[in-house]
């Protein structure tokens, strides 16, 4: 799908899908340095993460192993219910692993905040985060990330992996939905 097909629905594009690509260059470049003759695992959180982890994976130059994990914290609409299921779990025993989530967004930071505990308490060497987005000013809790691509406005973005009741994950950039699509 591209930009034309989305129609009315789209209000613009926040990043295109050079920009994309590019972040995503220089974070695999990082990421092969300080990893470099280690044994990483790279976690992806579905569903929304399957695009970055898709052309990250694809980027670095290194030897990783990849497995996932689905977690639940909102609902159909666009806020964070800040109650997280776990819907799916990894296959991997972490204890003693190289472990890097890649995540698409952090927002408020509370699905993050409450899986970088769960995943902590199954003792991996090392437990760092990658996100493409990240909204600063939406946090509601502080959280290191080592490998951020984007700072982006506090604004509802879809595309990318990005959903909006399960549409436009499809759409190769991010962009911002038009209010009357979700009632805003
Ligand atoms: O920082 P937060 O406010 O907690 O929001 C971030 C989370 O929200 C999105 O997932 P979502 O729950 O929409 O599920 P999905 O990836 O399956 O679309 C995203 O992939 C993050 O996991
Ligand atoms: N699609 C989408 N999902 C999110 N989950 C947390 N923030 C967002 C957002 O801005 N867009």
């Amino acid at each position: 799908m591209n930009e034309k097909d989305m129609g009315t629905d789209l209000e613009k594009v926040l990043i295109s899908k050079e920009e994309i690509d590019l972040k995503l260059a220089e974070l695999a470049a990082e990421i092969d340095r300080d990893y470099a003759g280690k044994d990483l695992l790279i976690v992806g959180v579905l569903k929304g993460a399957v695009m970055v982890m898709a052309d990250l994976a694809r980027a670095l130059s290194s030897d990783v192993t990849m497995d996932w994990m689905a977690v639940s914290s909102y609902g159909a609409g666009t806020k964070s219910s800040g109650v997280v299921r776990i819907l799916k779990d990894l296959d991997t025993d972490i204890a003693g692993r190289d472990v890097l989530i890649v995540e698409d967004i952090i927002d408020s930071g509370l699905t993050l905040s409450w899986l970088l505990s769960n995943l902590s308490s199954r003792g991996p060497a090392s437990l760092r985060v990658c996100t493409l987005l990240r909204k600063p000013e939406a946090a509601k809790v502080d959280i290191d990330v080592t490998y951020i691509g984007f700072d982006i406005p506090n604004e509802f973005v879809v595309g990318y992996g990005l959903d909006y009741a399960e549409k436009y994950r499809n759409l190769p950039f991010v962009g911002t939905l038009a209010p009357h699509v979700y009632g805003g």
